[in-house]
């Protein structure tokens, strides 16, 4: 029979034997009921929840201390720096386990074959160790699963063809599996075998001598000994590659030099980050030509660049033209270009496509953009217009967006965004968006995500791209692969986005804040708002959180509170959702509560 005091004891020999920073336990209690992170049945006789995830536990997990939670059936270590074998041990005596994640740790060697006798198994999670071998055809052992995550580890082999109907959330990827993916996985996301060696659908179909050669035999387990590249491969095309790419920036350097002035196809940069070479100027060539060309109407007035606000340096289309231009990326309106200005001066500049309005209705649309202006937003500096060719300069903001703050490389050069900076990035930007729907009810931002939300230097957030959606033309690049993430569910035509719809969008945003999950995963239908639901309701809120924001002790009822307001945006009901200016009100609050935020400089 259960016994509540063995479970307490075997607690507090877990707890001596690590040295983490363990929430607070108060020792004086008869039971660990009410001890932050462990969860008893409801009779409170036995512990069946233990959650430390990012407590900083190290080393192995310490035997006979959690093995003996017989009854556990959720066991959160996830984000932690455990190390060793997987434990063994533990699975061999935990078998009520539904819940397992031991995501973000050191584990390596190979998975078990105890893992596999845990058949009340719902949610696997054992992502980002350093876990190797292959993944064994016994996990259909486990026919209650839902969740299987093993990426970012060194799983090698071939994909056993998994029989596991309740499968739904299910990844792989960044392994170095090989072989074909068995028709059973067939229907899973791209995204869930990436990075890996893989072929067959869902990725692209295997090349003839990967296939079977006899019709009905098994997938391949392919095995390529011989493919292997050896160490003088490697260098001799590494140092090929180098002096092509000499060669051709060579070849480049000559034409532009040539080509001063001539007329060229296109001056355009093609690739991200790719730097023009100085003076042909990204921007430049493709403006000149068109004026020079289509443009020949233009004249006076016309050529010019039409400024916004106390803009204490003007600048000349020419000065635009002839700055060095670097691609940023390509949005849903044309490429965005950064643009340096003699003097050291940096802006970004829009090149619009698909824009295809009338000059009237164009420029009383800039002077709508132009008007706004709150410091949460980018302001709109100037524009150029002419029939071919219509430019909207912003001012560059080199701490870049918070998507790639979020999601770029998570190196350790990188810092990371702490709470604190998170949450005021959340108030910032619904200020901005709040300010925006102060100016009547048919002004919305239409595009709210956050590759649009830019960063200063202090991390204060800007929101970009505000009021734009509206001069896409229909049907053209606001597709929704890039957008779908955010977009509300009655949204039918990305050009008209009701203020309500935006809420929807700042909602996805702060739960992408908190998750540190991307809402952008592409076709595999990942809905963020949906997934958050679903562990919320399974009382296993602290999961949601990223990782880097649980090393953040005392604020994890502040940050459930954020989420809350993030899910409150996210309500499928346009009409239950708050308004703007309501959620701004709310982070304020929650703000001064949690770091006494004044909302002074
Ligand atoms: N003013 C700016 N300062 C610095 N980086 C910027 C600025 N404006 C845009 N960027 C960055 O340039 C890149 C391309 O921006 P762009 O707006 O063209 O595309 P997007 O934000 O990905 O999509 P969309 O066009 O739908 O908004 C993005 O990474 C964006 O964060």
């Amino acid at each position: 029979a259960p016994d509540i005091s063995s479970d307490r004891s075997a607690l507090l020999s877990f707890r001596s034997a690590v040295r983490a920073r363990l929430p607070f336990w108060n020792l004086s209690s008869p039971t660990p009921c009410s001890w932050n992170g462990v969860t008893c049945s409801p009779d409170g006789s036995a512990v069946i929840a233990l959650r430390l995830p990012g407590k900083s536990i190290s080393g192995r997990i310490p035997p006979n201390t959690i093995s003996r939670l017989t009854n556990l059936q959720a066991l959160s270590l996830r984000a932690n720096q455990l190390s060793g074998p997987l434990p063994a041990e533990l699975f061999s005596s935990l078998t009520s386990l539904h819940t397992l994640s031991l995501q973000n740790n050191l584990f390596s060697g190979g998975i078990p074959d105890s893992l596999f006798s845990l058949t009340a198994l719902i949610n696997l999670e054992l992502a980002s160790n350093n876990l190797s071998g292959p993944i064994s055809p016994s996990f259909n052992n486990l026919t209650r699963l839902r969740t299987l995550y093993l990426q970012n580890n060194h799983f090698s082999g071939p994909v056993p063809d998994l029989n596991l109907p309740g499968l739904s959330l299910f990844n792989i990827s960044n392994n170095n599996l090989t072989g074909q993916i068995p028709k059973g996985l067939a229907g899973k996301p791209k995204n869930s075998f990436a990075g890996n060696s893989l072929c067959g659908a869902p990725l692209d179909s295997c090349s003839v001598d990967e296939t079977p050669s006899v019709p009905g035999n098994p997938p391949p387990d392919r095995k390529k000994p011989d493919k292997k590249l050896s160490g003088w491969a490697i260098t001799g095309i590494v140092i090929c590659s180098v002096l092509g790419v000499f060669l051709i920036v060579m070849l480049i350097c000559c034409l532009c030099g040539k080509g001063k002035g001539a007329k060229k196809k296109t001056g355009l940069p093609t690739t991200r980050r790719e730097k023009t070479v100085a003076t042909t100027g990204g921007v430049a060539a493709a403006a000149r030509e068109r004026q020079k060309g289509g443009g020949g109407e233009d004249g006076g007035k016309k050529k010019r660049l039409v400024f916004f606000g106390k803009t204490k340096w003007e600048f000349t289309l020419e000065d635009l033209l002839k700055a060095s231009a670097e691609v940023l990326g390509r949005g849903t309106f044309g490429t965005t270009y950064k643009a340096a200005l003699d003097a050291g001066l940096a802006v970004v500049v829009k090149r619009l496509r698909d824009v295809n309005m009338a000059e009237m209705e164009f420029r009383a649309k800039m002077d709508e953009i132009g008007r706004m202006d709150h410091q949460n937003l980018v302001p709109l500096k100037a524009y150029y217009y002419n029939r071919d060719e219509k430019l909207l300069v912003y001012d560059y903001l080199p701490m870049g967006s918070l998507s790639a703050l979020l999601h770029g490389n998570k190196g350790e050069r990188r810092t990371p965004l702490n709470w604190e900076t998170r949450a005021s990035i959340a108030l910032g930007a619904a200020q901005g968006i709040s300010y925006l729907h102060s100016h009547g009810p048919s002004i919305s931002h239409g595009n709210i995500k956050s590759s649009n939300i830019l960063l200063t230097k202090k991390y204060e957030p800007r929101v970009s791209d505000f009021l734009l959606a509206r001069m896409a033309r229909p049907g053209s690049a606001l597709g929704p692969s890039r957008v779908e993430g955010y977009r509300a569910p009655e949204v039918t035509d990305p050009q008209r986005v009701s203020q309500k719809a935006d809420v929807y969008s700042f909602g996805v945003l702060v739960l992408e804040m908190l998750t540190g999950k991307s809402p952008v995963v592409g076709e595999d239908g990942f809905d963020l708002p949906l997934w958050v639901r679903s562990v919320v309701k399974d009382a296993w809120t602290s999961e949601v959180f990223d990782a880097e924001l649980l090393r953040y002790q005392n604020v994890e009822e502040d940050m459930v509170r954020l989420l809350q307001i993030g899910v409150d945006c996210t309500e499928s009901y346009p009409d239950k959702r708050p308004s703007m200016s309501e959620v701004a009100t709310k982070i304020e609050e929650l703000c001064r509560w949690s770091f006494d935020y004044t909302g002074e400089e």
